[in-house]
């Protein structure tokens, strides 16, 4: 039948499947890969992990958005035909990369389009939490107003200062980029590998061994991944390290930190204060003692969210996953 044809017509234009496993994917991404590639879409909201398992079955390629589990149970469900998979986000720690390595599967991510709205949003925690902006706000809410005091809600100035980066990558760089126009005296940053030394001139930077960013740093801004050596690093010890006055900015991901050591030093004021956008769990209970502190600003993992950004990862993503069905070396790969 004529139906037939154009099915089968359409079927051999469009000889790969490809699963989307969110419904909230940005049309942009959507739209390049529905070119080439037969479209399914994880549909329920919050993207339930059944109808994941359930319609990865035999498909060629996933656009990976959200952070559900990318591991072995999904990938038995897709099957052997399965080519290759990209996520929507620059981290990947939910994904067991020993396993996608073994079963040699391309493995694809967005980095670098995200690296702006993250840095802004780090420039925004340093300055609230370096300024009190949550403990000033809750003065007005309490009807507290004693700006009688000359010194009330004195805060710590970004002129002038040493700011630290724990893993100094694509953002970090962003961030640093952000503040030396603010006047910062120097970066220092703790990496594995030196960068560029050009990078490093034009931004000041130095590379030091962690005590001494901690030491001397008077903001630590944390732009690691989140791996086994990062994993917990910012614990008592740590936080015993860093200077009384100094400001702590976490974007990264929040297991990097001990939160209960990070509470201890924000309640006794062995630290001034911390702005965090990352935080172990996500979400974080409502009732939990960090956020019963004045001096933490706290957000809910919000730093890649502006409508562009969103729109550029998506984009990424399904550049990805086409390069990947090609054969081709991918725009963004993760290894
Ligand atoms: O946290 C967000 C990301 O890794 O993209």
């Amino acid at each position: 039948s004529l139906v037939f044809r154009a099915r089968n017509r359409s079927m051999s234009a469009k000889p790969f499947k490809v699963l989307i496993t969110h419904p909230e994917v940005p049309q942009s991404g959507i739209d390049l890969l529905k070119e080439h590639c037969e479209l399914t879409q994880v549909l329920s909201l919050p993207p339930s992990r059944a109808e994941l398992l359930e319609k990865i079955k035999g498909v060629d390629a996933v656009l990976w958005g959200g952070h559900s589990p990318l591991n072995a149970e999904a990938l038995d469900a897709a099957g052997p035909q399965l080519k290759c998979i990209s996520t929507m986000s620059a981290g990947i720690d939910y994904v067991d990369v020993a396993e996608m390595k073994r079963r040699k599967i391309p493995l694809g991510h967005s980095p670098t389009v995200l690296d702006a709205a993250v840095a802004d949003l780090a420039v925004g925690l340093l300055i609230a939490a370096g300024r009190r902006f949550h403990e000033a706000r809750r003065k007005i809410d309490s009807d507290n107003w004693e700006s009688y005091h000359l010194n009330w809600l004195l805060g710590q100035d970004v002129r002038d200062s040493v700011v630290g980066f724990f893993g100094f990558g694509g953002i970090g760089q962003a961030i640093a980029k952000r503040l030396s126009g603010f006047d910062i005296d120097q970066v220092l940053y703790t990496t594995r590998r030196r960068i560029d030394q050009e990078t490093e001139k034009e931004l000041n930077a130095k590379k030091v061994d962690f005590d001494e960013l901690l030491a001397k740093s008077d903001f630590v801004v944390i732009a690691s991944p989140l791996t086994p050596a990062t994993q917990g690093i910012f614990n008592a010890t740590a936080f015993n390290k860093m200077k009384r006055t100094a400001v702590l900015v976490n974007i990264a991901r929040g297991k990097i930190v001990n939160q209960n050591d990070l509470y201890d030093a924000l309640k006794s004021n062995r630290i001034f204060a911390a702005g965090i956008d990352v935080m172990d769990p996500e979400p974080l209970p409502p009732t939990d003692k960090l956020l019963t502190l004045d001096n933490v600003v706290v957000l809910p993992h919000i730093g890649s969210a502006t409508t562009r950004t969103r729109s550029d990862m998506s984009t990424i993503a399904a550049h990805n996953v086409l390069r990947g069905l090609a054969g081709e070396p991918m725009l963004s790969p993760a290894y």
